[in-house]
């Protein structure tokens, strides 16, 4: 094994990524005594450097970049040339060696990106259920037969793309390297993965898992760096797609490159999603909904519901019950059984996450609970980046807030009367990733969706992921989807044959 990842304390190093990170966020840590890239189906060195040094690692240049398209390219020639039942066998196998590291994975997951253990393991689930989603789709992929005048005919052929390129975010690492990856192989297409400098380690463990269950060396490639890596991929000529993950303000620079390129391109942004709690609900239910909307992988999930909208009959009782069941939230190290919430990423982030809190306090914002730091009683985690999860009230639509994307621990609970005026209040926003409804009514529960401006609204639950239901954003958050059947549409293309049976019909 490549990784060890050791539950407590630290061993002697070789390459240790980030140490004083790991060190500050969870009892594990990392022996990486091989390289980080994965080209052509192995670990190799970047033959050179963008000259930008991230961590202890070193970013991908040109050449590096220019290395792993070309052995992509090779792959797909192979690849794409296999029928859909050939993909679907070897993407099951992959799913199959995912599914039997599951544990494995979740826990170099987990002192990657900080996330406790239980939840790593969803993800893990979530990843394997998508490759085993898409193999099950690739040997059933498929054109049309349309019949013309005189016996004459046309056919469609849907075909890859080429080599595509994913670029990840640093909160699901491995979980969106499948995301992209699966829909991506299973319609024929070779990928070229950058993962976030954060969380660079996860990824190469998908990249080997591919190899053992057979794909061809070179379809599944990882290139190490930060922005300037990611430019090199975005505008190499020979990349056919973009698959993005990350914020707004990078998306817009993909969607720029792509559009010099003339490359479609999926977008999964940022979001400010509304939950709205009407009186009628099942308060238990609710509760548990806006706990999940708001605290999982430590409230660094771009779709979560941090605008928490609740009728005004039930504020007070619900306001209640979510600081109860917040405040017993397990903070700490993250590879213990029991914790629930981690560190957050990074300390610049954290501080940027503090920052919020204070500036909603200095707004008129009211603190039901935590929004401070956390310091765990172990002494070897005591500079991890913890903070206390917070729920704030007194919240009015114009607070920032309310307005901007945190990306942390932070739930603020906003008050309304009426459907009409929620409802408003909900789509008065430039994002649109996710929104949900807690009600018993059934039919104002899906009338209240159908006006929603969000791709993936929940009724009666929030943050559940199956792979069978498509993923994506309006507005500013995106476009394009992930996961479900419409994705094969993202990753293939058309192709019209037309066939004539008879004589040629000329015009001259
Ligand atoms: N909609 C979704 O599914 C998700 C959205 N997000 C959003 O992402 C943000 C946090 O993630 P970050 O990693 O900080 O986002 P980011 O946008 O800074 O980086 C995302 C990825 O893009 C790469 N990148 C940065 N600049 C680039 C450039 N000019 N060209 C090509 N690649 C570039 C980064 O190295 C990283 O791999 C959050 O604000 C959240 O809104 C995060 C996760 C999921
Ligand atoms: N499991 C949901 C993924 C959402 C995100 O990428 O932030």
């Amino acid at each position: 094994m490549f990784l060890r990842a050791g539950p407590a304390g630290f061993s002697p190093l070789r390459h240790i990524l980030r140490p004083v990170l790991v060190a500050a966020m969870s009892t594990g840590t990392f022996v990486v005594s091989q390289p980080l890239n994965y080209r052509g189906g192995a670990r190799v060195d970047p033959v050179d450097a963008s000259g930008r040094v991230i961590a202890t690692f070193t970013c991908s240049g040109e050449k590096e970049v220019n290395l792993a398209v070309q052995d992509a390219k090779a792959a797909f020639k192979i690849w794409s040339q296999k029928s859909g039942m050939e993909r679907c066998r070897i993407l099951l196998e992959a799913a199959r060696i995912i599914r039997d590291r599951k544990d494995e994975i979740a826990t170099v997951e987990t002192i990657n990106n900080g996330k406790s253990i239980f939840e790593a393991r969803w993800d893990i689930d979530t990843s394997w259920q998508c490759l085993e989603y898409y193999a099950g789709l690739a040997g059933s992929m498929a054109g049309e037969h349309i019949q013309l005048p005189g016996g004459s005919f046309g056919y469609t052929r849907r075909e890859p793309l080429g080599v595509c390129v994913g670029i990840g975010a640093w909160n699901y690492p491995f979980q969106i390297a499948c995301w992209k990856s699966a829909p991506a192989l299973a319609c024929g297409n070779a990928m070229v993965f950058k993962p976030s400098p954060f969380t660079p380690v996860s990824t190469l463990l998908l990249a080997e898992v591919y190899t053992e269950a057979g794909v061809p060396p070179g379809l599944f490639n990882v290139v190490q760096g930060g922005a300037a890596t990611g430019q090199f991929l975005c505008q190499h000529r020979d990349v056919a797609k973009i698959s993005f993950t990350g914020s707004v303000p990078t998306g817009s620079k993909i969607m720029e490159m792509s559009a010099k390129g003339i490359k479609p391109v999926t977008l999964e942004l940022g979001g400010k999603s509304p939950l709205i709690i009407f009186s009628d609900c099942d308060m238990k239910n609710a509760v548990k909904g806006a706990l999940m909307a708001n605290f999982l992988t430590q409230g660094e999930v771009c779709c979560n519901g941090t605008r928490v909208f609740v009728q005004k009959e039930i504020l007070d009782q619900f306001s209640e019950e979510v600081v109860k069941q917040t405040q017993r939230i397990k903070i700490g190290d993250p590879l213990l059984e029991d914790t629930r919430m981690g560190p957050l990423i990074n300390r610049p982030h954290l501080e940027r996450v503090l920052g919020f809190v204070k500036v909603a306090k200095e707004q008129g914002a009211k603190v039901l609970c935590g929004g401070d730091l956390y310091v765990p009683e172990d002494p070897k985690l005591k500079d991890g980046y913890y903070m206390r999860p917070c729920v704030l009230t007194n919240c009015r639509d114009d607070m920032t807030c309310v307005k901007e994307e945190i990306f942390g621990p932070v739930m603020s609970i906003l008050s309304f009367d009426t459907e009409a005026e929620v409802l408003e209040r909900a789509n008065d926003t430039t994002f649109g990733l996710a929104a949900g409804v807690f009600t018993r009514d059934i039919q104002r529960a899906h009338r209240v969706v159908a006006e929603l401006q969000a791709g993936m609204c929940f009724i009666n639950n929030y943050n559940v992921s199956p792979v069978e239901l498509p993923f994506g954003g309006y507005k500013k958050s995106g476009f394009g989807r992930e996961n479900g059947r419409v994705t094969i549409e993202y990753y293939s293309q058309l192709k019209t044959v037309c066939v004539e049976m008879g004589d040629v019909e000329s015009a001259f």
